[in-house]
């Protein structure tokens, strides 16, 4: 028997490995054929990853892949790619961009974030995530977070912010002979500033680098093993058993911070011992309001809170950071462009008694210019997702995309484009003046997206950005120097568009 045995067992043996190397490929490359045979030009997939093999190996950002692929199909309105074995749409064309984000939002409403393995996630709820009438119901109540009313008395909070800013920023030149890091002082500044005018709290980490909140949001976007591992996973098409382990996107004590937050701060409201009319002051009232209507299902469940503090925290800081210290690095390199906003800035401020108010803000156009220009160079977030939510016909096609279908908008290509805009690398804010603006088709700037799915916080960022930026540009000249990067490189892995290294300019005070 002994002889007999072995031979058939190594031929079951190999037929069984042959079996599941087939039966994986199958699995992996099942819908690669799909824009090919609706006839939309599709880039060449390569299992298991798709078109994003060199993302996962860490070789290239994810911006700089679409961005390559938006090239290759120049002249079409939209193209075919494959995240892992899913197929994705990219819609280059302007128009069409503008169409799923604003004309036809009812077909598109919801983003590219699947709950499948995040069901026990109680962070997992928030606005950036929610999806159809919940994600509708939600917004509408936390829109008044960010009320013209609202803006206008976090300001006081955002100039002690600011003050704080300059004061380090003198602290960093003494120490450390003129040379800043800027993206460290800029985080710092808007976790501070996010902490006081939505949380009502003093995180000051611009004195406590280690702070509790500066320490969670550094941890937030770190990279890590972890991290690739669970997103290859779900890449790959098994996302729903990272839920059945109960395998959290993040580490244990971010949820844990997120929850003490929230109870801290919510009962300070409760017991009257904030007298805030902040975001916590918000959410306060939205779940009380819930209490007296008995009979009706809630909106605002404790994870729903939980995960909506923390996606205003999380979307708060470091989009707005990235902004300041890239604004800071063009202007560091165009210095007759930082002569230009400095003079502009002064001008506004001796009008109006050398103080920046509300309405001083509004009046400084040419500031908005500059982060605008800073926005088309370096869009924070470089791609949006939208998924077909009502089966849809795109215009002048026989296309049909079935509920579920998934588009991306590749924003970063967009503003990158030579067509929309001439010498694209040149860092040039006179593209924004009101009559250039105008000349240009919808769908080519989407800094904070388009439509009822546009950023919450737009009006903040807006207001925080200028206000930093207004007050170091008075203050301070910046220069590149010998640690500066040029040009800055990108952060691989990182969905947000941000610095690899810290962007480090020299500051001198004006004063001086
Ligand atoms: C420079 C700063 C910022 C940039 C560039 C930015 C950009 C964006 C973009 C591109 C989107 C997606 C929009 C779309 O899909 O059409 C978004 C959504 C969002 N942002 Fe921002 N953001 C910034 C600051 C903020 C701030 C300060 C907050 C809150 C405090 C915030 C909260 C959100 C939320 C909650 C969403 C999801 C909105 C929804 O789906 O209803 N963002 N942001």
């Amino acid at each position: 028997m002994s002889d007999v045995w072995p031979i058939p067992f190594v031929q079951l043996y190999a037929a069984a490995v042959l079996l599941v190397v087939f039966l994986s490929y199958f699995y992996l490359t099942y819908h690669y054929g799909k824009w090919t045979k609706l006839g939309v030009p599709q880039a060449v997939p390569t299992p298991p990853f798709g078109c994003f093999g060199d993302v996962v190996a860490g070789r290239a950002p994810l911006v700089d892949v679409i961005h390559s692929l938006y090239r290759e199909f120049d002249g079409q309105r939209y193209f075919g790619i494959f995240e892992g074995r899913q197929p994705l749409l990219v819609v280059r064309d302007p128009q069409l961009v503008h169409t799923v984000m604003v004309k036809d939002f009812r077909s598109f409403v919801d983003r590219n974030a699947s709950k499948e393995s995040f069901v026990h996630d109680k962070l997992f709820d928030h606005l950036v995530n929610l999806r159809g009438d919940q994600w509708k119901a939600i917004r509408a109540k936390l829109s008044p977070t960010f009320s013209a009313a609202k803006l206008k008395s976090m300001l006081g909070d955002i100039n002690v912010c600011t003050a704080r800013l300059i004061d380090n920023l003198n602290g960093q030149i003494t120490n450390n002979n003129g040379i800043v890091d800027v993206s460290e002082a800029a985080a710092q500044f808007t976790t501070d500033t996010i902490g006081r005018c939505a949380f009502g709290l003093d995180c000051n980490t611009l004195s406590n680098p280690d702070s509790e909140f500066r320490r969670t949001g550094r941890e937030i976007f770190m990279p890590r093993l972890r991290s690739t591992l669970l997103n290859l996973t779900r890449l790959l098409g098994f996302g729903r058993l990272l839920d059945v382990f109960r395998i959290r996107g993040m580490p244990s004590n971010i949820y844990d911070f997120f929850d003490d937050l929230l109870e801290t701060t919510m009962e300070q409201h409760r017991h009257g011992e904030n007298s805030r009319n902040d975001f916590i002051a918000l959410l306060v009232k939205l779940k009380e309001e819930e209490k007296l209507k008995e009979n009706e299902q809630k909106l605002f469940t404790d994870d729903i809170l939980a995960a909506n503090a923390f996606v205003f925290f999380v979307a708060g800081f470091e989009t707005t950071a990235s902004t300041i210290s890239y604004c800071l690095y063009e202007l560091a390199m165009n210095p007759e462009i930082q002569v230009k906003l400095r003079e502009k800035i002064k001008q506004t401020l001796d009008a109006n008694n050398g103080k920046l108010e509300y309405d001083t803000l509004k009046d400084m156009k040419y500031l908005d210019m500059v982060i605008n220009e800073t926005f088309r160079l370096h869009p924070p977030v470089p791609v949006l997702s939208r998924v077909c939510t009502q089966k849809y016909t795109i215009e002048d096609s026989n296309i049909t995309l079935n509920v579920g279908e998934k588009l991306i908008i590749p924003t970063y290509a967009l503003h990158h484009d030579s067509k929309y805009y001439s010498d694209p690398e040149i860092f040039d804010p006179e593209r924004f003046t009101e009559e250039n603006i105008s000349s240009r088709p919808h769908g080519t700037f989407l800094p904070f997206g388009d439509g009822p799915r546009i950023c919450i916080g737009l009006r903040f960022a807006m207001m925080e950005a200028k206000t930093g930026l207004a007050e170091i540009l008075s203050k301070f000249e910046v220069s590149p120097c010998k640690e500066t990067q040029t040009p800055v490189k990108t952060k691989p892995r990182s969905i947000l568009l941000t610095p690899n290294e810290p962007i480090r300019l020299s500051l001198k005070s004006i004063d001086q």
